[in-house]
């Protein structure tokens, strides 16, 4: 990735965009934008929680508010990251091109950075309007443990693959965790182990008082 050179004309602030579900928030996600922020020298990553994504049907997800406050739970130590509600507060099912098009607006002075997992890049032609997501921002799939990173056919020069760090975890493994009692500690951050367990998120039975909820935050 070329870096501004001077003379270059103004220097453009380099925004990363992490998009996801984060039901719940975790490890993987957080290392994933902390890595790429510092290999593409971003000025700042902005997560952005989905409102309706579509793609994940046949699961409930969790209420966008949830989903949002533990994002921003997550990361609100860290001066580079920031939590956009675009996706939240827009009505109907969440596009990436209307998420990447919506932060264009707000950032007319900013290069965008798009970072996605490879699970999800392999998937990229699937979502809506796939074509126009490469004149709106550079995409960047990182590696994920038990999926291999590969280029889908993207425009030259629409994406960089890199390797992050590997931490094998995933939203769907700590719901589970969650659901049989087990802890989710240190794969989420603290605030949210607390969160889910203020919320009850995750249980199998909502109204359920067993001792503990599962997080082994009790
Ligand atoms: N452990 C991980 N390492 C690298 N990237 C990850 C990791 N977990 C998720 N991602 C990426 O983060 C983005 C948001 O992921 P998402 O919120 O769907 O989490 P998830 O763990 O994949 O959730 P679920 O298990 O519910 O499908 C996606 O681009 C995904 O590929
Ligand atoms: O634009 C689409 O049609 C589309 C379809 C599936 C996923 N995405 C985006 O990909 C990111 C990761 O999504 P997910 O479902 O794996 O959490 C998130 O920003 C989603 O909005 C986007």
């Amino acid at each position: 990735m070329e870096q501004p050179q001077p003379g270059d004309g103004p220097v453009k602030k380099r925004l990363g965009v992490m998009g996801g579900t984060f039901d719940p928030i975790h490890h993987g996600h957080l290392v994933a934008a902390s890595e790429v922020a510092s290999l593409f020298a971003l000025d700042e990553v902005v997560f952005v929680p989905t409102g309706e994504p579509w793609q994940k049907d046949g699961r409930p997800v969790s209420a966008a508010e949830d989903r949002y406050l533990m994002t921003v739970i997550a990361t609100a130590s860290n001066p580079q990251f920031s939590v956009s509600r675009i996706d939240v507060d827009r009505e109907g099912p969440t596009y990436t091109t209307d998420t990447l098009r919506d932060l264009r607006a707000a950032h007319a002075d900013a290069d965008l950075f798009f970072i996605t997992g490879a699970d999800a890049l392999e998937q990229i032609f699937s979502w809506r309007d796939a074509e126009e997501l490469f004149d709106l921002a550079h995409f960047i799939g990182v590696t994920r443990p038990g999926h291999t990173l590969t280029d889908p056919g993207l425009p030259a020069g629409g994406v960089s693959l890199v390797e992050v760090p590997a931490l094998a975890i995933s939203s769907t493994d700590c719901r589970l965790r969650v659901a049989r009692g087990e802890p989710v500690w240190y794969l989420v951050p603290d605030g949210v182990v607390r969160y889910i367990d203020k919320r009850r998120l995750y249980l199998e039975d909502q109204d359920d008082h067993r001792e503990g909820t599962g997080t082994g935050a009790a």
